[in-house]
């Protein structure tokens, strides 16, 4: 039997950098994820391909697909929704492959309700005027939607404290070694955890 991947969850407020970790990840060599591709009804930016960076629908086929029961978690922020597919999710777990979801606090709630296993990682930025000079920076949002998304970090800073681990985005091969020091440990654990478990089906005879 094929062992489940494991569910890993990188958030951290909008700009901190955890696109551009998860991509120096996949650059790294580091490779032993898969990335899943979230929904959203916001607009495309230039550069972004619909099914790479994000699948874009309407608000009316976002609000379906919730219907359908197809998200694994779905929040609104900043005036729209974001989401993550609940098959790909599946299939890729079971097919015994680690799946990493880059996404903001109140869905990552969600997947901690759901998916008690997984491993969550809040990836927090030196401090909020770094967050700020970072949003600038991208160049890809007017000054009101950068102010809203400064404010609504200043709350999701303080929900970090619900994560497994936090990571700070000071440099980002740094960030990258520890994400990837903390995957590997926790792969470590879990594999512990199942010889215990198998030596004591072992002991009661229940083994096969
Ligand atoms: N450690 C870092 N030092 C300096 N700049 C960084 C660092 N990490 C990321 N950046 C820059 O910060 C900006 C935001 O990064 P990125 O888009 O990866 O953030 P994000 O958390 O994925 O944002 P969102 O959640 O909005 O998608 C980018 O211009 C990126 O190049
Ligand atoms: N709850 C979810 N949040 C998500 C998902 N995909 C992305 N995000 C987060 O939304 C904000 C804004 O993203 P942007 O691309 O407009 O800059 C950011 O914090 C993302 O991490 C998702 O599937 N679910």
């Amino acid at each position: 039997m094929t062992e489940r991947g494991m569910l890993i969850v990188l958030s951290g407020p909008s700009g901190v950098g955890k696109g551009t970790v998860r991509q120096a990840m996949m650059n790294s060599g580091y490779r032993d994820f898969k990335y899943s591709v979230s929904m959203t009804t916001r607009k495309m930016r230039p550069g972004e391909v619909d099914g790479v960076d994000y699948y874009f629908r309407t608000k009316d086929q976002f609000e379906q697909e919730i219907a359908n029961g197809g998200m694994l978690e779905y929040a609104q922020y900043v005036d729209n929704y974001y989401g993550t597919p609940l098959k790909y999710v599946n299939q890729t777990l079971d097919s015994g492959r680690d799946v990493l979801l880059e996404i903001e606090v109140k869905g990552a709630m969600q997947v901690r309700a759901k998916c008690p296993d997984a491993v969550f990682i809040f990836l927090t930025p030196p401090d909020i005027p770094e967050l700020k000079h970072r949003l600038v920076g991208r160049g890809t949002d007017d000054e009101t939607t950068i102010m809203k998304r400064v404010r609504k970090a200043a709350d999701e800073l303080k929900m970090m404290s619900n994560y497994d681990y936090a990571v700070v985005n000071d440099k980002v091969p740094l960030a990258v070694e520890r994400i990837e020091e903390i995957i590997k440990s926790e792969h470590l654990r879990v594999a512990r955890v199942m010889d215990r478990y198998m030596a004591m089906l072992a002991d009661t005879g229940l083994a096969d």
